[in-house]
């Protein structure tokens, strides 16, 4: 999947701004962004479903809106709360969605692979929340996808349901798909996504991979460990230095520096650095970064 200088605009207002990624095979992108960002409109661009205003977007090497019921067959989405007859079994459900693929995949083995199978013969409308978004999965994967759109895949799920979902999505990546996954969950999104867009007001404002995103400010990695008395800190590369209770906290955005110094100096002052922790930040503090301080157009 390629978006390049992608731009959609409604009226005066600009949704999605010169946006540009791309997917690989094998390869979980999180697109992150706020509410409004622009996640949503990029996404169903890239599903044929809205026009861009410029820039281009091109799926499996076509463009979504021209590549027809081949194309289609190829893509799989999971969108929220889809329309659906719920007197109809699990299994019922399934079948039906895969008699409009071919090749199709057998449904009681899509249902066994998102974890269905003890329900397969239960009515859509009696299945809890957690069930439903599994169905929605296997309904995504009748068809045999080699590019998969999931948005928020685990909303309502409880966590053994969660992880099973996300083994499923592992398995998937393995085996050559490639995903795109929106979630509000950051914590969904660093453990599956490889790479990581951020979108805020509908620009681009941190890439990478989780842990490691680029954006207008470099990010803090923390150092802290447990302190014996009152110490001077040689010079280093600091952006703060704190006590919370009887720990020290330094933050800096070169953490191997950093740390040399801080080791060098131990040594020599035999300061002992129990409780030394030194931590990247986590997804969440990167996003959290990122949108709240977004560039302005
Ligand atoms: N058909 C439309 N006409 C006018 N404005 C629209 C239309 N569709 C979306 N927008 C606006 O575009 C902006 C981006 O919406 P979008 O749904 O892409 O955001 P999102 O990142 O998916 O948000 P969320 O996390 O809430 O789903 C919003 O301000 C929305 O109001």
């Amino acid at each position: 999947m390629r978006v390049e200088h992608l731009t959609r605009r409604y009226g005066t207002a600009t949704v999605v701004d010169d946006v540009s990624f791309a997917v690989g095979r094998s390869e979980v992108l999180g697109l992150l962004g706020p509410n409004g960002a622009g996640k949503t409109t990029t996404i169903e661009i890239l599903e044929g479903l809205r026009v861009p205003t410029a820039g281009a977007v091109r799926v499996l090497g076509r463009d979504p809106r021209r590549g027809g019921r081949r194309l289609r067959n190829e893509v799989g989405v999971v969108t929220q709360a889809v329309g659906t007859d719920a007197t109809l079994t699990v299994a019922e459900l399934v079948r039906l969605h895969a008699s409009f693929y071919r090749p199709r995949r057998a449904a009681e083995e899509v249902i066994r692979e998102v974890g269905l199978r003890d329900s397969a013969a239960m009515r859509v409308g009696r299945l809890s929340g957690g069930q439903r978004r599994r169905l929605d999965l296997a309904l995504a994967l009748v068809g045999f996808p080699s590019v998969l759109f999931l948005d928020e895949p685990t909303t309502g799920l409880d966590p053994g349901a969660r992880r099973r979902t996300w083994a499923v999505i592992e398995r998937l990546r393995r085996s050559g798909l490639a995903i795109v996954l929106t979630s509000h969950y950051l914590d969904e999104v660093q453990r599956l996504a490889d790479r990581v867009v951020v979108l805020s007001r509908g620009r681009v404002v941190g890439e990478g991979p989780p842990g490691h995103l680029s954006g207008p400010t470099a990010p803090t990695a923390t150092i802290s460990f447990r302190l014996g008395g009152p110490v001077d800190l040689p010079p280093g590369p600091w952006e703060s230095v704190s006590r919370a209770g009887g720990i020290l906290v330094v933050e800096t955005r070169e953490p191997v520096e950093a740390a040399r110094i801080l080791l060098a100096w131990a040594a020599e002052a035999r300061v002992d650095l129990d409780e030394l922790e030194i931590r990247q930040p986590s997804l969440e503090e990167e996003y959290l970064r990122l949108t709240s301080h977004p560039r302005q157009p």
